[in-house]
Formats: C-alpha cells, sequence, structure tokens
C-alpha cells in the first residue's frame, strides 16, 4: 500500500493554497480593470515601467489596459516565468488584444504577419484554463484550430513554452469538449474558407455555445456569415494595423519580376547560385512542381542544401524537414504548406516561382520573411500573362509596396535537365507530373484575368523541363475547345506550335533584356553540371505538313531558340530530319541512334562522376581520421585545454557532402525522421520526468 509522504502532501496543499489566493487576486484585478467595450488599449497611454503592479497600497489594482510589459499583465506567476526572459515588451496586437482577451472577450483579431499573434491567442487560453484550474477530468478546455500540422506543431511548442499547465492536459484521456472554455481559429480566414467547411462545421456542432471564442489572421474575415456560424458575441474587432501605410512588413523589400514560363527554372537556379549564402523559401504551386524541382536541383548540386515540403510526405520527415529550415541556411522548395503561421527563423528570401492564387496567398507567403521587426526580401515571378497580378498587388490598399525588376538574361538548366531525364528515366516521370499538374493549376484557378493557360508557351515549358515529348492535357481537351493546347492529334501540335512559337519570340525579349537593375537575380556562376549537349548546326527550316513522330521537334534538349538571318525560328532538332523525304519530318533511325550514342556518353560519365565522388570520400575520411588522431596525440600528451575545447574534439564538425546519389534521398529522409522521433522521445521523456518531479515536490 502507498503511504502519502506527509512531507509532499503538505508542499502540495501549500502550493494550490497558493494557487487559489493567485486566481482570486488575478480574478480581482481583471474585474477592476476591465477595459470598455470597443476601446483600443494601444491608446491608453501606458503607466511607467516602475509603476506598482497588482494589488496596490490603497487597495485597488494596478491598470492593465494600455500596460507594455507582459509582466504589468493579470496573468499568473507561472506565465510570466514561461514568458521571460525571451517576451518581455509586447507587440501592438498583444496590447491591444490582451487586455480584452483576458476579460473573457470574443475577439476577432487581424494584424501583419509575423507581428506576434500566436502569443496573443496562447496566454487568454492559458490563463483562462489556469483560472478555472482545469484538470485532466475536465475534459478539454481549450482547442487551438490551425490550418497545417506543422502549424500545430509550432503552436504545441509555444503552449509548451508559456504554460506547464499542458503537462497533464496534453494527453488528457477524456476528450470530452461539452464543458470547452475556449476556442481558437489561428489563421482564422482560411479555417472558415470553403476548403475546410465540412471539417469546422463537424467541429464546431460538439462544442457548447457558451465559450470565449478568438480568431486571428493577417488578412481576417468580418464576413457575418462567418461570425455567425461559430457564435460570435460582441465580439472585438482589433485590427492593429489597419491605418498601416502597407498591409505588409514594413521591413520587408518586394520585387516582382516578368519572367516567361519556360525561363522560370532557369532563373530560380541562376537565383539560387547567386545567393548560395542565404535562407530561401521558394513556393511553388504543386506537390508535383515541388518534388521534381527539388530532385532534379538536387542532382545539379547548386552548393547550397535543398530541402522540400509538401502534403503528401509522412507527418514525421514533414516536422523534420520544417525543423531542419529553422536551423540551417538552406533553401526549402514548398507547396502552400508552408505559406501561413509557420514561424521559420531568420529566412531572407521568399522566392514564389509559382503565382499566387489571390492577394492574401501572397501576403501570407511573403510573410515568412521578414518576422517581427527583422528585415526580409521577396521575388515574385510573374509570367507575362500574369502581369495582372502585378497590377492588383498594387492597386490594394492599404498598400503592397513592391517593385517590378528585370533580370539579366540566366544560366539556362533545360538542357542539364534533359541530359539527367535521359539519365534517370525515373525522373521522366516526375518532370511529366509537374507538367501536367501545373498546367491543371493554371486551368483551375479562379482569377481569369491572372490565369489563362492558354496564354502559355506549352511546348516549350515541357522543353524547359527537360521532356523530350510534351505530355498529353486530356483536361483541357475535354474542358475546352477555345484552348487548342492539346498535343493528341498532329493538327493540334501545328496549332499549338504556332503559338510557343509567338510566346517564345516574346519570352526572349523579356528576358534578353540588357536592362538589368538587381545584382542578386544574377548568377555569378555557371552549373557545374555539364550537358551532354547537342551542338549540331541547325539548317532546315521547318515544315509541318507531314510528321512520323508526334515529338516536341521544336526545341532540343533545353537549348535556346535560334533564328536565321531573316529571323525564323531554327528548328533545334532539325538535325534529325529525314534526309531523304527532306520535309522536315524525324527519321526514327536517325532519333535512336543519336540517343544511344547520347546514353553511351552519359554511361561513361556517370562513371567517372561515382569515381571521382568515391575519391572525394576516401580523401575526406583520411583526413577526418588524420585529425582525429592529432587531437588524440594532443589529448594524451596532457594538452590542458578547456572544457568546450574537450567537447569540440569529441564532435568534430562535419563537411557537409552534397552529393547526389538516389539512394542518398531515402536515407537523409530515414535520417531527418529519426531525429523527429528522437526529438519527440526526448520530449516525451523530460515530460515525464517533469510530471515525476512534480509529484514528488
Ligand atoms: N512580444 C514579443 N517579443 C519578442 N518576440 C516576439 C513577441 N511576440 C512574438 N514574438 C516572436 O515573433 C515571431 C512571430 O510571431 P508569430 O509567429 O506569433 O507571428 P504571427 O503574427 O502569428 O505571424 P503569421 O501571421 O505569419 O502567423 C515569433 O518568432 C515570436 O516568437
Amino acid at each position: 500500500m502507498r503511504r502519502s509522504n506527509p512531507k509532499c502532501s503538505g508542499a502540495r496543499k501549500q502550493r494550490r493554497l497558493s494557487e487559489a489566493q493567485e486566481i482570486q487576486l488575478l480574478d480581482s484585478w481583471i474585474e477592476a480593470g476591465i477595459p470598455d467595450p470597443g476601446t483600443n488599449p494601444l491608446a491608453i497611454s501606458a503607466p511607467p515601467p516602475d509603476a506598482p503592479i497588482g494589488r496596490t497600497k490603497d487597495g485597488g489594482f494596478s491598470p492593465y489596459a494600455g500596460v507594455r510589459f507582459f509582466r504589468q499583465l493579470p496573468i499568473s506567476q507561472r506565465t510570466k516565468d514561461g514568458l521571460a526572459p525571451k517576451y518581455v515588451e509586447m507587440s501592438d496586437i498583444q496590447r491591444a488584444s490582451l487586455p480584452h482577451s483576458l476579460c473573457g472577450r470574443d475577439i476577432l483579431g487581424a494584424a501583419k504577419t509575423g507581428s506576434g499573434k500566436t502569443l496573443a491567442f496562447v496566454i487568454p487560453v492559458i490563463e483562462k484554463l489556469y483560472r478555472a484550474r482545469w484538470g485532466p477530468e475536465d475534459g478539454v478546455g481549450g482547442i487551438i484550430i490551425s490550418p497545417t500540422k506543422e502549424l500545430a506543431g509550432q503552436l504545441f511548442e509555444e503552449l509548451k513554452t508559456v504554460g506547464r499547465l499542458l503537462q497533464h492536459m496534453d494527453e488528457t484521456p477524456n476528450f470530452e469538449c461539452s464543458q470547452l472554455q475556449i476556442l481558437v481559429l489561428d489563421e482564422a480566414d482560411r479555417i472558415l474558407d470553403a476548403g475546410f467547411k465540412t471539417e469546422l462545421d463537424a467541429i464546431i456542432s460538439q462544442l457548447p455555445k457558451r465559450r470565449q471564442t478568438l480568431l486571428f489572421s493577417a488578412t481576417q474575415t468580418k464576413s457575418v456569415k462567418d461570425l455567425a456560424r461559430l457564435s460570435l458575441k460582441d465580439p472585438e474587432y482589433i485590427s492593429v494595423h489597419a491605418e498601416s501605410v502597407t498591409a505588409t512588413p514594413e521591413q520587408l523589400t518586394q520585387l516582382a519580376i516578368i519572367v516567361p514560363l519556360d525561363q522560370k527554372l532557369n532563373l530560380l537556379w541562376s537565383f539560387i547560385k547567386a545567393n548560395l549564402k542565404s535562407k530561401i523559401l521558394v513556393f511553388l504551386s504543386s506537390c508535383k512542381q515541388v518534388k521534381y524541382v527539388y530532385e532534379v536541383f538536387k542532382k545539379l548540386r547548386p552548393g547550397i542544401p535543398l530541402k522540400c515540403l509538401h502534403g503528401r510526405m509522412k507527418q514525421n520527415v514533414r516536422m523534420a524537414t520544417y525543423l531542419q529550415f529553422c536551423e540551417e541556411t538552406s533553401v526549402l522548395f514548398s507547396t502552400d504548406v508552408a505559406s501561413r503561421g509557420l514561424d521559420f527563423s531568420a529566412v531572407d528570401w521568399v522566392i514564389q516561382v509559382d503565382c499566387p492564387e489571390d492577394i492574401p496567398a501572397y501576403i501570407h507567403r511573403v510573410g515568412r520573411t521578414a518576422r517581427f521587426r527583422n528585415a526580409g526580401k521577396s521575388l515574385l515571378f510573374l509570367m507575362p500573362s500574369e502581369k495582372e497580378m502585378f497590377t492588383k498587388l498594387r492597386a490594394v490598399e492599404p498598400k503592397i509596396p513592391i517593385k517590378l525588376k528585370k533580370a539579366k538574361e540566366p544560366v539556362s538548366v533545360s538542357a542539364l535537365l534533359s541530359s539527367l531525364l535521359v539519365k534517370f528515366p525515373s525522373m521522366q516521370q516526375l518532370a511529366q507530373r509537374a507538367f501536367v499538374t501545373y498546367l491543371k493549376s493554371i486551368f483551375l484557378q479562379k482569377d481569369k484575368d491572372v490565369f489563362d493557360v492558354s496564354k502559355l508557351p506549352i511546348e516549350d515549358f515541357a522543353v524547359s523541363l527537360g521532356l523530350s515529348v510534351t505530355p498529353k492535357l486530356r483536361f483541357l481537351k475535354r474542358k475546352s475547345n477555345v484552348h487548342r493546347v492539346s498535343t493528341e492529334t498532329t493538327e493540334e501540335v501545328e496549332a499549338s506550335d504556332e503559338k510557343s512559337k509567338v510566346h517564345n519570340i516574346n519570352a526572349q525579349a523579356t528576358v534578353r533584356s540588357d536592362d538589368v537593375e538587381d545584382d542578386v537575380l544574377l548568377p555569378k556562376e555557371s552549373p557545374s553540371f555539364e550537358p551532354e549537349g547537342d551542338k549540331a548546326e541547325l539548317s532546315t527550316r521547318i515544315l509541318k505538313k507531314k510528321k512520323k513522330l508526334k515529338i516536341n521537334m521544336h526545341r532540343p534538349l533545353g537549348t535556346r531558340v535560334k533564328y536565321d538571318d531573316d529571323g525564323n525560328v531554327i528548328p533545334p532538332l532539325a538535325a534529325l530530319a529525314d534526309k531523304e523525304t527532306g520535309d522536315g519530318s524525324i527519321d526514327l533511325g536517325t532519333v535512336k541512334e543519336r540517343y544511344e550514342k547520347l546514353r553511351e556518353a552519359m554511361k561513361v560519365r556517370d562513371k567517372e562522376d561515382k569515381l571521382l565522388h568515391r575519391q572525394r570520400l576516401h580523401d575526406k575520411r583520411t583526413k577526418e581520421k588524420l585529425k582525429l588522431k592529432k587531437w588524440k596525440e594532443e589529448a594524451e600528451e596532457g594538452d590542458d585545454r578547456s572544457e568546450s575545447d574537450e567537447n569540440e574534439q569529441r564532435n568534430p564538425k562535419r563537411t557537409k557532402i552534397y552529393f547526389d546519389d538516389d539512394d542518398n534521398d531515402e536515407v537523409d529522409n530515414a535520417k531527418a525522421a529519426k531525429r523527429s522521433d528522437a526529438v519527440a522521445l526526448a520530449e516525451q521523456e523530460a515530460l515525464a520526468l517533469e510530471l515525476l518531479r512534480s509529484m514528488h515536490s
């Protein structure tokens, strides 16, 4: 039989007593200083930092509406301890909303990205449950809904920092919500939009109507319908940056660049090569785009670690990637799964390679940089057909100060990509999927002023991805007769060829502009991976009547469009033309022969690469061994070093090797997953220990 330790139970009783006293004090303090509804605490002049806090000498309480520091708020000592020393002075949204939310009001809060909205709702949740002395037996006391798992994970970390209450709340076996005290919707406008309707309605139907509700976002809803759905009671509308001149953080430099679809990857590559020391977040429109660009760029070894994040990845790998990107200077290719709420530290650049679907999406994406008083830069790629997006961004109120820039001709990687696709046939499928899903995503976009698939250089796009055959676009054929871009028949090929030629010429005109304004966009070196490029002289003109093969013959493996003296586009695959017929049709034998040669050359090259890599690894290991040996010898000689030096000896810094082995990927992912599991395990252990300690104290 377990006996209770009288010392322990005494301490617990004492703690409960002092908690009860603290709660009573907090309740009275909150009641005494309750701000008038509709008032803005930011407009109230702040008391001096050394003014008394809490109960005053005259038996009253210090005011808390208008204060600047967390310690001046009527919140528990434990929360104050959790906040300090990192969080001392409140941000505007915190100052404006906390006095209202702490006294139980519903809040509809809007503030720019990175302005500290998370703490503005985490603190009231924790305090409400603390003051209600919520325990596991009471069921679920608070729910915070966020649009992505990464964001939920990040919120959980933030909660853990601020409120130790979670130690006994997070694993509550009683998932009963009938007593719910407080509901939070983070990124509220996203959660309230149609995509989440079914899930949200299902959750809300389980919740009691009598509760406090907090809604926060950088781009807020005011739709009465939405508010009715959530049964908000006289909410406080707190929009701290409503008067602001800009809708985005002031420390954010925003650029846009016009770039044709088939030049996007070239520009992206050039950009990365020119910014190897920067942490870069790249947004693409679909998982498949992300996967393809990540895979091929990795093989081209840009000289900076690359990562990818999308919804199809396993959760633990996603989480590990997110954590790694927080810590490491690298390039992260991502879908919009990373566009909202995520607080990656110190991102230098946000690059939107694919245009965001609307202005809120733009604001959230660029908001991954320039967070909380830090500076940051963003670059938006717009295709010539998407120029309207620029006009819309410039027209919005409050303003988005985005400037149009021109870039020099980027380094072309298309040829390298086609070589890769020959070398790694499995990548062809990735490229095809990226091609189709991208065009489909444009086709499905709602804003037709901006997104028009019929204006895109489809054939050139395929070539730019390294594809030698343009994949079929059934969805276009089925849905519309206007968009004549399907490649299912010879006639259709011809029609779209004409179109893509026109776009190609426009594209070249834009990209070749010499009017360069921004050095950061310029490549400093060419890619190290040399293509098995075809340098065949092209001489015949394109004739389109008969074609023996339905392949994209208008651009060779990624090379640029060339023109003859009369300004006509020279067909790049003319070298493959059937010389006997002389009609420009493709000779199957020549094609086969050519590919055979190419494959052979790639094999040789591959062998050389592998040898080189093995040699490098060998040299590196030898170097490390020598280093270790030297350290050991020095240590044995009794070198009295400082403790930190010794630690360094034990963990000599490893140089990272960027290599393009297929297997490395899975190994990386597995390692990342393991690391994330290890982190989770370590956290659980720490929690368990803390629990044990508190039971025995
Ligand atoms: N009062 C504060 N003092 C110092 N740092 C703070 C404070 N409040 C928040 N931060 C830090 O600012 C960063 C951004 O905060 P947070 O993620 O809450 O922004 P947000 O407004 O929710 O952004 P988003 O709209 O992108 O979700 C975080 O790193 C957070 O730790």
